[in-house]
């Protein structure tokens, strides 16, 4: 083994010469996924500018005086691969194209895994590496120590030193109009738009603006050309927390209420949790029991069905966020993926294996009265199929008056984040938890956290059951699919053994 570790191999001597100069590109000539599942651009320069060695591209993420050029490479490759998946005698018609576009990608992206834990030696794992630069030295070398100017010693770790690469922007350089593609350009002599060129890269840098920390959410569509998902034009990402609808009270009053634990750091004993102990939560002998396992995944040897509510420890308690009954409310560290599914419109998927018991994230949007939700179902504008209700202990205050007052449900079509992408399955990888951190129990205010109920492997995508009650039921009565659509339900495309046939969205 080298004295180093994962230290780029020393790039061949690059002249720029005049820094100040605009560089002329020649175009996009290879591309390369990084382990985050990001693409990078291999540019290819022109005008002259090479290495010593004779080399002229560079390895360049995508920004916005690239995309042009981007795009012009992706619809290139798009149209190769399914040309290629078209020709392969390997592949069933109407099966092909996706999939092995799929395929390639995939298999791309788990070599940038394997990559992406090799480069992991310390840090905040969620923060993207820069494999041209900023990796860390594990041990001094005699090379470096010499590079002038380095400040680098043979006592201990330093930044590697990097040779900041001169000014560049971008200049296309002029070329004859291709030729016209469609019977329309033909005709009219003029080129059509690229159709939804521009909205991937603008959309995913706006919903990074409220991450909050959370892990990169992408959209990928290797079916069309669509690039992003209908939303609304003026659509609110809100990665970990509710907007309240007039009338929906505010949290932030309850505060005060909340109980809270003086654990020191981390709690470690359920029975001396105050933040636990409301929850019920038990093992079979009586002993309180965290929702969560000390690698803070969740315990399905808990009772689940309508009275099973996860109570994490909140801004009031003394133990800090390595404590493992703070899960839900911590920053999603699983990065996400959206993608166009063959046959029930956008879906999401996560881009590296989730564990079993993970919880992936909470469901968000706009939080409103059940009466107000009611009201939009009967809109039929596509809304109903975003609203999701918090219906925890339902029926347990029937003496409470105010109690139909306090039915929430979730409105995730104008505000939410990616999980009002995930589909339903009959057999999902999913199910879904209510959990409390920020507001009583009694608020009936929780947020869903998504929990993965099996160990799913990266780009598997993430399902939940839309309706558990209709599973148990079909359970009960081994059912088949019923022959004629149930009120209100759609054809379920799951395409699961056990599909129930239909689905109430
Ligand atoms: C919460 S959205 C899920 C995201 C949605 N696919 C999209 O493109 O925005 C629910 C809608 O997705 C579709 N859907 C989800 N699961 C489905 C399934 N198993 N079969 C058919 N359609 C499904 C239905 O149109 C449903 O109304």
């Amino acid at each position: 083994m080298s004295e180093h570790e994962y230290l780029p191999s020393p790039s061949p001597e690059e002249d720029w010469g005049d820094t100040d100069r605009e560089w002329v590109v020649d175009g996009v000539v290879g591309e390369s996924i990084d382990a985050f599942g990001q693409k990078r651009y291999e540019v290819k320069w022109g005008e002259g500018w090479k290495r010593n060695d004779g080399t002229n591209t560079t390895w360049e993420h995508p920004r916005e005086d690239l995309e042009e050029l981007i795009d012009k490479w992706e619809r290139k490759q798009t149209a190769k691969r399914m040309e290629k998946a078209k020709a392969s005698p390997a592949i069933a018609i109407n099966v092909e194209d996706w999939h092995m576009l799929h395929e390639n990608r995939t298999i791309e992206r788990a070599r940038g895994y394997e990559e992406l834990k090799k480069l992991y030696i310390r840090g905040d794992p969620r923060q993207p590496i820069d494999f041209d630069g900023q990796l860390k030295r594990l041990k001094p070398s005699s090379r470096e120590s010499k590079t002038p100017g380095s400040g680098a010693s043979s006592s201990g770790p330093s930044q590697r030193p990097i040779k900041p690469l001169p000014k560049r922007s971008f200049r296309r350089l002029p070329s004859s109009s291709p030729a016209p593609d469609s019977e329309e350009e033909k005709k009219t002599g003029r080129r059509a738009p690229p159709r939804e060129t521009k909205r991937r890269r603008p959309l995913e840098k706006k919903w990074a603006e409220s991450l909050n920390g959370a892990a990169p959410v992408t959209f990928v569509n290797d079916i069309s050309y669509e690039e992003v998902p209908p939303l609304v034009p003026d659509f609110q990402y809100l990665e970990r927390r509710y907007v309240r609808a007039d009338g929906v009270s505010s949290a932030e009053h309850r505060r005060e209420f909340l109980l809270s634990c003086e654990c020191e750091r981390r709690c470690l004993d359920a029975d001396d949790c105050e933040c636990q102990k409301p929850s019920g939560l038990q093992t079979d002998d009586g002993h309180g029991i965290f929702a969560y396992n000390k690698k803070k995944l969740f315990n399905f040897k808990l009772p689940l069905g309508m009275g099973l509510e996860v109570i994490e420890c909140n801004e009031n308690c003394t133990c800090d966020e390595r404590c493992h009954n703070r899960v839900a409310q911590l920053p999603r560290d699983v990065p996400i993926e959206i993608f166009l599914t063959q046959s029930h419109g956008w879906g999401a998927r996560a881009t590296f294996p989730v564990p079993r018991g993970k919880v992936i994230g909470v469901y968000t949007g706009e939080l409103i009265t059940r009466e107000v939700a009611e009201q939009r179902h009967a809109l039929g504008d596509g809304r109903k199929s975003y609203i999701f209700d918090l219906d925890v202990h339902e029926g347990d205050d029937d003496d409470d008056e105010d109690q139909s007052a306090r039915r929430y449900s979730v409105d995730g079509y104008a505000h939410g984040n990616w999980t009002r992408f995930v589909n339903h399955s009959c057999e999902p990888n999913m199910r879904v938890v209510p959990v409390v951190w920020d507001t009583i129990p009694e608020l009936k205010q929780p947020f869903l956290a998504f929990v993965a109920t099996e160990d799913i492997p990266p780009r598997t995508e993430l399902t939940i059951d839309y309706d558990p009650n209709a599973a148990l039921e079909a359970q009960k009565n081994h059912s088949k699919r019923p022959r004629t659509r149930p009120e209100g339900a759609r054809e379920c495309m799951c395409n699961t053994e056990s599909c129930r046939g239909w689905i109430r969205v």
